[in-house]
């Protein structure tokens, strides 16, 4: 299959690298200076199939330049979901025919956009469920080996499936895109938001009782959330959701605290929550309104309350945005804990 990715970060070099050291045509549209840097030294791909090296793919600057070149199946959007309103505005500015577009992004808001800009029949719900780690530009580290969901729903779900198996990456199919999306929107709120405005990591929060209080209630808003909207949690790759989601909501804290330490402070391997590696790596740009903050909006379209949720995007939002201090709360939990219900 022919694969465009629009973006050459963590998933991106991960996946396309791996579908093009597969055999599939791979090109990517990055900014010029990590394609410039790309094309020049290829890509990096360590994963439980050894280190890959991978020079065999293309790279675009421009969306119209990589429309042009034609003849792509898919295109693959492969970059934070910050981003794809505007990603989705470059390429329909083309005004060339825009191939059908897999969101591999954590959120769930991605696909319903992508839709309403091009049409339901144009994009395939995906979530990763393995944790990458890029040490650089163009080199990434599986940090913990899962796999990838692939809703079907579109007439290229089994092929693009049937692809990513070829390379090794663990796909499965999945009847139904929101409870898939939800489900990993439930994995990505684990100590993640807590992690970055506290500078800790996540088995500290998850040892801390008090923290812990608050990532149940974060969690629990979740599951009330989704429940509401007709999405029963689902099992992802390597990913025992329906156990998460049952702990979560009936066994009390003293049980649950030994099992999310040791289970959940290593489910991304040594790779921090990626909320926290945006913040403290200066981006500037958090995806935090779109994992925590899609809670708080879609219980507000359902009338389910989330005001843990709300307070950890508010802040987030803040720290990102210069407007809260991260020294105020960095190793400070008792300085969140001032700000919950
Ligand atoms: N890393 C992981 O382990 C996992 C990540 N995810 C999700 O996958 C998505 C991608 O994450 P990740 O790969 O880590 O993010 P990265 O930041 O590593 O990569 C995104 C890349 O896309 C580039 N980009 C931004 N806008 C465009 C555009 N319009 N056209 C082309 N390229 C663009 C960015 O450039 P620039 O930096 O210059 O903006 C960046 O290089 C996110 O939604 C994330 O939550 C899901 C599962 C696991
Ligand atoms: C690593 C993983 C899969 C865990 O939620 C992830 O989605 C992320 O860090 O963005």
């Amino acid at each position: 299959m022919r694969f465009l990715f629009l973006g050459a970060g963590a998933i991106g070099t991960y996946v396309g690298g791996s579908l093009a050291s597969a055999g599939h045509d791979v090109a990517f549209i990055e900014q010029p200076l990590p394609a410039a840097e790309i094309a020049r030294h290829g890509l990096v791909v360590e994963s439980v199939s050894g280190r890959r090296e991978v020079r065999d793919v293309t790279l675009f600057t421009d969306a119209r330049e990589a429309l042009d070149a034609g003849g792509w199946d898919i295109a693959v959007f492969a970059l934070k979901s910050f981003d794809t309103a505007e990603a989705v505005d470059q390429l329909v500015a083309t005004a060339r025919p825009v191939p059908t577009i897999l969101s591999l992004q954590n959120g769930v808001d991605n696909e319903p956009l992508i839709a309403s800009r091009l049409g339901a029949d144009r994009v395939i719900a995906g979530t990763v469920t393995t944790a990458i780690g890029k040490p650089g530009v163009g080199h990434v580290v599986e940090e913990k080996h899962r796999g990838i969901g692939i809703a079907h729903g579109h007439a290229l779900s089994a092929q693009v499936a049937d692809a990513l198996n070829d390379a090794r990456l663990g796909a499965r199919t999945f009847p139904a895109a929101g409870p898939m999306k939800w489900s990993k929107l439930l994995t990505n709120l684990q100590g993640s938001a807590t992690s970055a405005i506290l500078d800790l990591p996540v088995g500290a929060i998850f040892s801390d009782k008090r923290l812990l209080a608050v990532e149940t209630a974060s969690l629990r808003e979740c599951i009330a959330v989704m429940r509401a909207l007709g999405h029963d949690p689902v099992d992802l790759p390597g990913t025992p959701v329906r156990a998460l989601a049952w702990a979560v909501e009936r066994l009390p804290q003293s049980v649950t605290r030994p099992i999310f330490t040791r289970l959940l402070g290593g489910s991304r391997g040594d790779k921090m929550p990626s909320l926290h590696i945006d913040l403290h790596a200066g981006r500037g740009r958090s995806e935090v309104g779109h994992l925590h903050g899609a809670v708080v909006r879609h219980g507000a379209s359902v009338g389910v309350p989330t005001p843990v949720n709300a307070v950890l995007t508010s802040v987030l939002e803040g720290l990102t945005l210069g407007t809260e201090d991260i020294e105020s709360f960095r190793r400070r939990p008792e300085a969140l804990l001032a700000r919950l219900p």
